[in-house]
């Protein structure tokens, strides 16, 4: 059968479910079979995308990442509702919450401590936490942190998100090779600029405004990059399409090669 359903059963988590990417992906993840946790601090707008998605498929349950004892608690309601955790989308994110603008000269170190405590202590811990709920259950599950193409790269705006991502994917390679022995896989998926709240809200830019910026950044000349392009790569990454595949950095950014 073509396009079949590619996580039939599967019980995810996905942080940062009640908007952008995370939203996409549980939407997708569902479509394909999956029951979904979103995990956002975020309520209103996580138990609205849950009534849109349908109650039968997915749970909301208010998580703030930087706080471990909420995720812990995250990784154990989702076991006494579900009976196990096979995927975590360690999603959750925030931008520079000081100025677009950065410079390493006048760097604002408590800009950097906010960041860090979310993009990059957040993920350590759901990593953690859903890690050891694999290994307690013997699942061989798979594990997706969303990073960015500034994972990579280095920039003269944002720099403390940038640190932060690459950060992420530190843990991302440090920890698929210690959860490797017990068949769990562990990713990073990384887009370019996709207009979601976050992007609208950090660069002060209309929808229209920032995609029509980025994708002249863009090799592909293909549209604008969306949510939905990269939750299909983290079903890809989620999926048995992917078997042999850990400790990769996806990036999807259309062959973005931007000014900086
Ligand atoms: N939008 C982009 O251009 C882009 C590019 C590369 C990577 N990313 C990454 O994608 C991820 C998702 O971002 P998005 O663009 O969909 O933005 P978004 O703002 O639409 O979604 C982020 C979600 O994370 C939630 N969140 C924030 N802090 C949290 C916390 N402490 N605990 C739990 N949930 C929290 C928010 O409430 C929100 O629902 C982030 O990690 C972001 O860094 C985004």
């Amino acid at each position: 059968m073509d396009n079949p359903k590619k996580l039939d059963g599967k019980i995810a988590i996905i942080t940062g479910g009640a908007s952008g990417i995370g939203e996409a992906t549980s939407r997708l993840f569902v479509q394909h079979g999956a029951r979904v946790v979103i995990a956002d601090i975020q309520e209103e707008k996580g138990r609205s995308v849950v009534e849109s998605i349908g109650s039968g498929h997915c749970t909301f349950i208010k998580c703030d990442v930087t706080d471990e004892q909420q995720v812990q608690s995250l990784i154990q309601s989702t076991v006494e509702i579900y009976g196990r955790v096979d995927i975590m989308f360690s999603n959750a994110g925030i931008a520079s919450t000081h100025e677009y603008e950065q410079d390493i000269l006048g760097f604002n170190l408590d800009a950097l401590d906010n960041i860090f405590a979310i993009n990059v202590r957040g993920s350590v811990a759901c990593v953690k936490h859903a890690a050891k709920a694999m290994v307690e259950f013997g699942v061989k599950g798979k594990i997706i942190c969303t990073g960015g193409v500034t994972a990579t790269m280095g920039v003269t705006k944002q720099i403390d998100y940038a640190m932060s991502k690459h950060a992420v994917l530190g843990l991302v390679k440090c920890a698929s090779k210690g959860l490797g022995k017990y068949g769990i896989r562990v990713n990073c998926v990384s887009p370019a600029a996709v207009a979601t709240p976050m992007l609208e809200k950090s660069m002060k830019m209309s929808v229209e405004e920032i995609e029509k910026m980025f994708e002249s950044f863009n090799c592909l000349k293909n549209g604008a990059l969306k949510a939905f392009h990269v939750a299909d790569v983290v079903l890809f990454l989620a999926s048995d399409d992917s078997q042999f595949v850990t400790g990769h950095n996806l990036v999807v950014d259309g062959g973005f090669h931007p000014p900086v």
